[in-house]
């Protein structure tokens, strides 16, 4: 029997409502605590560089009045490193950015980058921020993991989630075995990107995760049912893959 897996909403995308028209509602705290009472252990905010949805005053209003972890995405900036050193939350999740991106489109280079993102990760480890690489389920990048020292590495499912059939299912295998390298070298794996109710269950089976992060998803699915029924939901897919 695997440990619990847990279940971190990104909250992103209630931000990109609110934007649309400037308003201060749907308000995303107001989201991550009812997300936090409906089954959520953490919760995810990516503070873009552009700031398309998540802005700095979520940052510092979700670092305060959370009743779980926060898990702040961000790009390997300074700029960023001083917003979390500043807040000093939970957890950092170092992701690649691109400002022509619509959403995240790969892992980050931890191999390519290590002497940028070195002084970064030791900075955040020193504050106390339990430090994770969104990276592709690719041993070059598990093992430049290892060589940062960062005790946990996000793995990339948005492969996963666009492909089929086959080609899917070997998606899955690349993403169940680097999960285990991973674990293997003692680091804790997470996965995250374009999980849904439909794709959820077979990536929440490879035992050695620890926790998946989902958002857009979700957000799109609560216009409908409702964040609470919907993060219930999820949690009970995660739960019985288990
Ligand atoms: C790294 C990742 O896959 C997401 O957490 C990221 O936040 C996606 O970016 P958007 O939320 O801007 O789509
Ligand atoms: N790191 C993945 C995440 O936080 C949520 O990704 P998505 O479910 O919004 O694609």
């Amino acid at each position: 029997m695997s440990g619990k897996l847990r279940l971190g909403v990104n909250i992103d995308h209630v931000a990109t409502v609110r934007n649309a028209r400037g308003s201060g509602y749907p308000d995303p705290v107001r989201a991550a605590l009812l997300a936090a009472e409906a089954g959520a252990d953490g919760i995810t905010a990516h503070l873009r560089e552009d700031r398309r949805h998540i802005t700095d005053d979520d940052i510092a209003r979700l670092s305060t009045g959370l009743t779980v972890p926060l898990n702040l995405e961000m790009a390997a900036t300074e700029e960023m490193l001083a917003i979390a050193l500043r807040h000093r939350p939970h957890a950092v999740c170092i992701v690649p950015e691109k400002r022509e991106e619509r959403t995240t489109e790969g892992g980050l280079d931890a191999a390519g980058q290590h002497n940028h993102l070195a002084p970064m990760i030791a900075q955040l480890n020193d504050a106390g921020c339990r430090v994770s690489l969104f990276i592709e389920p690719d041993p070059r990048q598990i093992e430049a993991a290892l060589r940062l020292r960062a005790p946990v590495v996000e793995l990339h499912t948005g492969r996963y989630a666009e492909l089929e059939g086959p080609a899917q299912a070997e998606e899955l295998r690349r993403l169940a075995d680097a999960a285990a390298l991973a674990a293997k070298n003692g680091i804790e794996p997470h996965a995250g990107h374009g999980l849904t109710f439909d794709n959820v269950v077979p990536v929440a089976a490879i035992p050695q995760l620890a926790e998946l992060n989902i958002g857009h998803f979700l957000i799109g699915e609560a216009i409908f049912d409702g964040l609470a029924p919907v993060v219930m939901r999820m949690r009970a897919l995660m739960d019985e893959a288990r």
